[in-house]
């Protein structure tokens, strides 16, 4: 397939996507079961074009005066991907795949570009929900249109190698073709940055090093709040979110496969994966604890660490999953907020004195965040903050990159730390 027909395609997904609120990785799926002569580069393009769109979704829209399929996709050729109109049109008469010419008026809108955002709300400059506006200006200060903006760009590839089995060199050597780099702030990390335009993502989970367990996929932000979580050598950590496991491997990893880690999680689909994960990457210290009534009783009071990688709104991965930001409502946020709270309370009765409470989000919004905490220490005097910074120092080489908030959790960002955005807090339990 040649552009003209790849953007004719995204028109398609997105107006799926659209009318009937399908995920967009399903979407995408079906449309290629339903176009088998696209290869795996045209359905690798029509991605980029579907998940450009929708990272600027607001400022697009605005620049074209409308935010439907075509006018954003249109959009993204022209102002992310660099083609010119006129090229652009005259690639169009030459293919019968090709969406309809671009009109005088989308040209002139087009032309204008970014002068017309001169004009917008800092909701639509920043391609963030007008509803989140103040929560996110209350997280980031005069700084969130620019957090924001660096929100919309494509998340780059990160591995975390697997000391237990590996070593960061020979995992680069293995996958030396896709030229991947040690990460700035993780200490075991690689990272191999998004590309543009058509770019294929490199497919590392079919490399022999995969599935020797030599490394796993995980953002450079999901390693760094995991090794904050100081599971140190031998020690007792509740993974009380564990899911498919990203965070109890690199603990596992980190605490030598000494120690013992239990992993819990309500959801038992969610859990279902970590069994062959543990297996692959050779790890020995993690008891997986299926859910049911009084599946942690006999840990109560004897955890040194709790982890509460916490269900939320994900607002720290919308450069991954940005449908996810237009799909956001305040229903789901108050529903989320309720969890969290609860998870926190029920966590206590777990940590032992002297022991630590972690709680970690993949969000960037205050009432998922600092909120927590706040309201957490009115409920339970018995913690106290531990100092970020401090334990930053303790795990890691770099001094500390990530954004503090007034209840002393850190907070990772694209802007601050080119990871995915996350929120870190550490609380000691005094008594
Ligand atoms: C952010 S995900 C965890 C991701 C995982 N820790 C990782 O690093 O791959 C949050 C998890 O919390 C689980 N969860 C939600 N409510 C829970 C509860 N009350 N107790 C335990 N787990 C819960 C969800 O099923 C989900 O798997």
């Amino acid at each position: 397939m040649r552009l003209p027909g790849r953007l004719s395609a995204a028109i398609e997904v997105l107006t799926e996507v659209d009318t009937r609120h399908r995920p967009v990785s399903e979407a995408l799926k079906t449309w290629g079961i339903g176009n088998r002569f696209a290869g795996a580069s045209d359905r690798a393009a029509i991605g980029n074009l579907v998940y450009d769109a929708l990272r600027r979704r607001a400022s697009h829209g605005h620049v074209m005066g409308s935010d439907d399929p075509r006018a954003l996709v249109l959009a993204v050729a022209i102002r992310d991907w660099g083609e010119e109109p006129e090229m652009l049109n005259a690639a169009f008469a030459e293919d019968r795949h090709a969406p309809e010419p671009l009109t005088k008026d989308e040209i002139a809108r087009l032309e204008r570009g970014d002068d017309s955002l001169a004009s917008a709300g800092n909701a639509t400059r920043a391609d963030a929900p007008e509803w989140l506006e103040s929560a996110l200006e209350r997280a980031f200060s005069n700084e969130w249109v620019t957090q924001l903006r660096a929100m919309t760009g494509r998340p780059s590839l990160d591995l975390r190698v697997n000391m237990l089995k590996s070593g960061r060199e020979r995992v680069m050597k293995s996958l030396k073709r896709f030229e991947p780099m040690e990460t700035a702030i993780a200490p075991h990390g690689l990272r191999m940055p998004a590309g543009s335009r058509d770019a294929r993502t490199p497919n590392v989970t079919s490399d022999e090093g995969y599935l020797k367990g030599w490394f796993e996929v995980q953002d450079e932000g999901s390693q760094i709040v995991s090794a904050l979580v100081d599971a140190t050598v031998g020690g007792q950590v509740l993974d009380l979110c564990a899911g498919a496991g990203g965070k109890t491997l690199a603990m596992a990893a980190a605490m030598g496969n000494t120690g013992q880690i239990f992993a819990y999680d309500t959801d038992r689909t969610r859990l279902a994966p970590i069994y062959d994960r543990l297996k692959r990457n050779g790890v020995r210290n993690v008891q997986v604890r299926a859910p049911g009534e009084g599946a942690l009783d006999d840990l109560a009071g004897r955890m040194d660490r709790v982890l509460i990688d916490a269900p939320c709104t994900g607002t720290g991965t919308w450069r991954r999953r940005p449908d996810t930001k237009w799909k956001l409502t305040p229903e789901l946020l108050a529903q989320r907020t309720a969890e969290q709270a609860a998870l926190l309370d029920e966590a206590v009765r777990l940590v032992k004195p002297g022991g630590t409470l972690v709680y970690i989000t993949c969000s960037i919004l205050p009432q998922e965040n600092g909120d927590q905490i706040a309201a957490f220490r009115i409920r339970h005097p018995e913690f106290a903050v531990r100092d970020a910074a401090t334990l930053w120092g303790a795990q890691l080489s770099l001094p500390l990159a990530a954004v503090t908030d007034a209840e002393g959790g850190l907070i990772l960002t694209p802007l601050t730390t080119g990871t995915d955005g996350f929120y870190f807090c550490a609380l000691q339990r005094k008594s």
